[in-house]
């Protein structure tokens, strides 16, 4: 059956209107929806502060690693944006509390090997989880000769590793990957923040955290378990903190394949789709497109036009 195409909101008043009625609690995905890297998106802020306005329930949920909660409640308070530490769901977050409280590793094999940012080590310490790499500066280097020999007898390893974690890494390189690589090889649960592809910034993409655990991928032929979007252990996260009435709750977000399909298959009451990041009109209109939002608008303030109605 041929999937139903969305509506499209922008310009529409009474339609926004209608929109932002059917619903209680909007689910916000940041990169690409209320800014590009640091730059905020015109409107973002006055558009929050309407649906906050009438009552609305607005909650953070980003796959972006490289920052912990307390990080994201800073940027959005710098971008004039009000937040709780509670309403904050990223993919650090969700990643440390499913080691800590789901995996729940027996010591000694409980430490992690993290491949990416203090966004991980801050959420992993939280939650009392040991680990190594990140954004230690030893591992900033080129692999030298002797390496080879130290990672194949294991001397350069932590035996207590039984994770590895790959997220968004803007250190990446040679020596972390045949580290991560030598830990799978050895046993380690692999794990991933998220899988995006890509990363909008600077109004362009950059490799995003998939695209930094696809070598592992490669090398061992494995699939990581991926924690962010469109994994439902964050929507659970979430339902079970706001008691959520899912039909009463819609997803914002910027990605067909992360934040629509997490809304979809999260069975919310409906996804809004914004062009400002990585997925297109064309992406949910060519034949067979396996995700398609309910909505679209092209900004996310286009929503303030229900100001005027
Ligand atoms: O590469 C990544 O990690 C993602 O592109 C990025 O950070 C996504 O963040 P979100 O759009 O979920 O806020
Ligand atoms: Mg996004």
């Amino acid at each position: 059956m041929a999937q139903t195409q969305p509506k499209y909101l922008t310009g529409d008043s009474g339609a926004i209107n209608e929109f932002i009625g059917q619903f209680d609690v909007f689910l916000f995905d940041c990169d690409g929806v209320l800014w590009s890297g640091d730059h905020l998106f015109e409107g973002v802020v006055e558009t929050l502060e309407l649906l906050r306005a009438r009552g609305k329930r607005v909650v953070f949920v980003t796959n972006n690693s490289t920052k912990s909660r307390q990080d994201y409640q800073k940027k959005l308070t710098a971008m004039g944006i009000p937040s709780r530490v509670d309403e904050i769901f990223a993919s650090a977050y969700s990643s440390a509390v499913y080691i800590a409280r789901i995996l729940r590793l027996p010591e000694p094999r409980n430490k992690v090997f993290v491949i990416g940012e203090s966004g991980i080590e801050t959420e992993l310490r939280a939650e009392g989880v040991p680990f190594v790499g990140g954004t230690d500066p030893a591992l900033r280097r080129d692999i030298a000769p002797e390496d080879f020999a130290g990672l194949a007898d294991g001397s350069l390893l932590d035996p207590d590793v039984g994770v590895v974690l790959a997220g968004l890494d803007f250190h990446i390189n040679y020596l972390k990957l045949s580290m991560g690589f030598q830990y799978l090889r050895r046993g380690a649960k692999f794990l991933a923040t998220n899988l995006d592809s890509t990363l909008p910034m600077s109004h362009t993409f950059f490799p995003g955290a998939g695209s930094i655990s696809v070598p592992l991928v490669n090398m061992t032929g494995e699939a990581p378990i991926a924690l962010g979007k469109p994994s439902q252990a964050m929507m659970d996260a979430i339902e079970g903190k706001f008691q959520l009435d899912r039909a009463r709750t819609c997803m914002v977000g910027d990605r067909l394949d992360t934040d629509i399909k997490f809304g979809i298959q999260g069975k919310l009451g409906g996804t809004l789709a914004v062009l400002t990041g990585v997925s297109s009109k064309g992406d949910w209109e060519q034949e067979g497109a396996e995700v398609v939002p309910a909505y679209y608008v092209d900004k996310l303030s286009d929503l303030r036009a229900a100001e005027t109605s």
